[in-house]
């Protein structure tokens, strides 16, 4: 009897220790991987994964089914990939350690930022572009979503500052040698000026948009990211999301945009983008 009672305290013991450390264990876990595919989102890592996804899937069902020479050949896939990953993807691998170590890692994305911040980020693109439009200074500022933009961030030259209005007008002036190119925002940082977009191949730009609009329209194309755009040759202010130019923008519809497609996205939405085909 004494020895009954003694199990089941300590039963109860352990089951209340598993429920905490499993749900901290848990948690700590969802983080780490919700970041790690925020971190990978976007670069070609998402198709390997799904590769290896495939590949996993068949190696299961070809053990289930007993296709042994199936499975065998499976098998042998496997291995030669996991020795050829860490070859292919050095840069990659390299990058994540980098930004493991440098603390990019826990930057919070725009779309989860505190109301507050996002709105005076906000408030600080739109005072920049509104000056450079009345100045036709021409601007391409990119504002990353959910899709990690690091490759594109790597074409360009670092800066990691605060944003704020005098800093993206500073970087667009013509004069300044970071003025050619975009600037990515990461969270509340400019991460990087001059960097190279891809241009979008459209048929159904106008003829007049030249390269800076076509490199906006490109890369909401391939991504999530919003890009702002002021045209040298007119003042004109335009946005882009999703490969939709919306074109002339006033001061108010600028803001109004930019607080809609900023708006914090759930993990669902966020992780359903991870799967888009890019
Ligand atoms: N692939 C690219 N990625 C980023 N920026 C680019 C890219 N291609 C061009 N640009 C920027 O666009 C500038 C050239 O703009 P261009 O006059 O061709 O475009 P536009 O759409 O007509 O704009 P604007 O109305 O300002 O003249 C370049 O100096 C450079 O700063």
């Amino acid at each position: 009897m004494e020895y009954l009672r003694g199990l089941k305290e300590n039963l109860n013991l352990n089951l209340d220790l598993f429920n905490i450390v499993s749900i901290i264990d848990i948690l700590i876990v969802a983080f780490v991987l919700y970041r790690l595919m925020m971190l990978i989102q976007g670069s070609r890592a998402v198709q390997l994964i799904k590769g290896l996804a495939v590949l996993l899937v068949a190696t299961a069902v070809s053990s289930l089914l007993n296709l042994n020479t199936v499975h065998w050949l499976l098998r042998q896939a496997m291995t030669v990939l996991v020795v050829a990953l860490p070859i292919v993807f050095q840069p990659e691998l390299r990058r994540a350690l980098e930004k493991l170590g440098g603390g990019d890692f826990f930057v919070r994305p725009l779309t989860q930022m505190a109301e507050d911040d996002r709105s005076a980020l906000i408030n600080e693109v739109v005072r920049a572009t509104q000056n450079m439009s009345a100045s036709r200074t021409g601007a391409l500022i990119v504002l990353e979503r959910v899709t990690g933009l690091q490759e594109l961030i790597d074409t360009g030259i670092k800066v990691d500052g605060l944003v704020s209005a005098e800093l993206l007008m500073n970087i667009f002036i013509s004069k300044s040698p970071l003025h050619d190119g975009a600037v990515i925002i990461r969270g509340d940082r400019l991460a990087a000026a001059a960097c190279v977009l891809p241009l979008s191949e459209s048929r159904h730009l106008s003829r007049e948009l030249g390269t800076r609009h076509r490199a906006a329209v490109g890369l909401s194309e391939q991504s999530d990211a919003v890009a702002v755009v002021v045209s040298e040759e007119t003042g004109a202010v335009s946005l882009t999301l999703e490969g939709i130019l919306y074109r002339r923008l006033t001061e108010v519809e600028l803001h109004d945009l930019l607080v809609k497609f900023l708006k914090p996205t759930t993990t669902r939405s966020a992780l359903s983008s991870l799967w888009q085909k890019r």
